[in-house]
Parts: C-alpha cells; structure tokens; sequence
C-alpha cells in the first residue's frame, strides 16, 4: 500500500522517525506540503518522493495521512475521496461541521474507500463507541495544558479557564489544540462539554474525559508529552496515527 502524506510537521516527523525504526509496516512514500521545504526534509529522510500538487499526490497514493490543519481537510479531502482514495485524518475538528462530515461520508461511499480517524492524543475511545449501544448521560472533557502549549504566556502560577462550552464551538476557537474533543463528539454520537485549562504548574498536555451510561461509568486522564517540534501536538497522537496505519494490515484487530 502506498501511503501518502499531507502536512510535513511535527506528527509527519514522528512517522518518519518510526519508518527509519523499523516500526512503520506500511511505506510512506509521497509527502506533500505547502510548505515545500518540510516535505523535502522528510522525503529525504526515509528516501521517499515529494510531490508538488495534491492531485499528484492523490493520483498516486492509495491512502492519505492527513496530518496539516482543518482547511487542509475542508479544502482536500472531498477530493481525495472522490479520486477513490482512503484517507487518515488527524485534524478531526473539520468533521464538527456536520454537513461537511455528512459530504464526506456520502463521497466516501460513491467511491468505495474509508475515512479512518484515529483515536489521537486522548484514551478510552473504544470505549466510549461501545457505551453508545445502551444510553450516555453525560459526557466531557477537560484539557489542561502548559501555556506554551496554547501558544500563550500567562503571568504568574495561576491557571485559567480559556473555553467552557460544546466541542462544535471549541475546535473553532482552538483549531490546534483540541482535535480530541471532536473524536470524542463523534464516537459519542454527542456534542460535549468541553472545558479548556492553561496550566502553568504542568508540563504535560493532560485530557479527561469523564462519560456516565447506562454500562456504568468511565473517567480517563491522560497525560502526554509534547511533540520536540510543536508543543501544542502531543507525541501520542503521531503514535496513533502509526499504531492505525500497522492495524489497517493486521490479520487480529484488536479493540472496538
Ligand atoms: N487528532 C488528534 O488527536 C490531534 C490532532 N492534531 C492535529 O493534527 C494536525 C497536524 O499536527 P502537527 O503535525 O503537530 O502540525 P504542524 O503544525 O507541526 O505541521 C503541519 C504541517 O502541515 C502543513 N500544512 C498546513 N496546511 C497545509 C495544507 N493545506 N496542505 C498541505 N500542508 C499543509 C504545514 O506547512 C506544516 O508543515 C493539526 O491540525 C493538529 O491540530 C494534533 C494533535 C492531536
Ligand atoms: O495533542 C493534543 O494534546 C491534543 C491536540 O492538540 C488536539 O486535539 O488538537
């Protein structure tokens, strides 16, 4: 399978460091970015090609890892889709809008491929999925991070709630920081509750998510690392993106 990526930062990085480790069962062979220098740095690192247009990366790629920003999505994906190509993407938020996830879903049948979001920098999706077979009653998520991390300063030890309120409304308002609560939204089937936190006392970007059903209850904490090359990325969320890429071959799918 050739796999295609689209957005050459700091997940695209984290991928071509698993290739070189041996870690990666897939190839990643075309890399595409606007800005054409970082496709060029990654290309060479694991002797891939870079490609110059989207078209030409959709003509030849069989999947795409869309790992760039949710314009990225809205711009190239209905395309990717109708070429009859599969596409992973990480800039979830996009799909908030449900006309546009609707679109997707509608094109992606058409033309026969999938469109794989990968549980990212969060825990417990799974689990969340299965919890929709009997009945949710409440639903959240908290996510505290350093400053840095918002691509903020903030005087003094004090944290500050940033953002109260549904995820729909949250992955406009903090495009770069909080894909998770759209993958939550969408597995749930709900709009969550959403709570941002800048914390000066942390230096981990640390998600909560606490679901009451009619299974019983799950409360998740996870707190992640940040990307070397983008604080405001978590490096669990390129080890998602990975650990999906090798289970899209593996003969025993494990987990829901
Ligand atoms: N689903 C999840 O759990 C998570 C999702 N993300 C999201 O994943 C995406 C990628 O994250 P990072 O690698 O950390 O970002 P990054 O900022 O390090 O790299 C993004 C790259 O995409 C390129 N780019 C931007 N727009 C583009 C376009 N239209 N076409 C092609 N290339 C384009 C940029 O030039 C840059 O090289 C972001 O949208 C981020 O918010 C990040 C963390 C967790
Ligand atoms: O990486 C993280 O901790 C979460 C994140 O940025 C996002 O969901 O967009």
């Amino acid at each position: 399978m050739k796999i295609g990526i689209m957005g050459c930062g700091s997940i695209a990085n984290t991928l071509t460091n698993f290739q070189l480790n041996g870690k990666l069962n897939v190839k990643l062979s075309y890399f595409y970015d606007i800005n054409r220098n970082n496709a060029i740095n990654l290309a060479k690192k694991v002797d891939a090609e870079v490609v110059d247009t989207i078209e030409e990366l959709i003509e030849r790629s069989d999947l795409i890892l869309e790992a760039a920003a949710q314009s990225a999505v809205r711009n190239s994906v209905p395309k990717i889709l109708e070429n009859g190509v599969n596409v992973i993407i990480m800039s979830v938020g996009a799909l908030m809008d449900s006309e546009f996830k609707n679109h997707l879903e509608r094109l992606a049948d058409e033309s026969n491929v999938k469109i794989y979001l990968p549980t990212g920098a969060i825990t417990g999706i799974d689990t969340v999925k299965a919890s929709t077979m009997g009945e949710i009653e409440s639903i959240s998520l908290t996510t505290r991070k350093p400053p840095v991390s918002l691509g903020m300063t903030l005087e003094g030890n004090e944290e500050k709630v940033l953002f109260e309120g549904k995820a729909s409304e949250a992955v406009n308002k903090f495009p770069k920081n909080i894909n998770v609560s759209s993958t939550l939204s969408l597995a749930s089937g709900i709009d969550v509750d959403v709570k941002i936190i800048a914390d000066p006392k942390i230096d981990k970007n640390t998600h909560e998510i606490h679901l009451k059903g009619s299974f019983g209850e799950l409360i998740t904490r996870t707190a992640n690392v940040s990307s070397p090359d983008n604080p405001k990325t978590s490096m669990l969320a390129a080890f998602s993106a990975a650990c999906l890429l090798n289970k899209l071959s593996k003969t025993i799918q494990i987990g829901s």
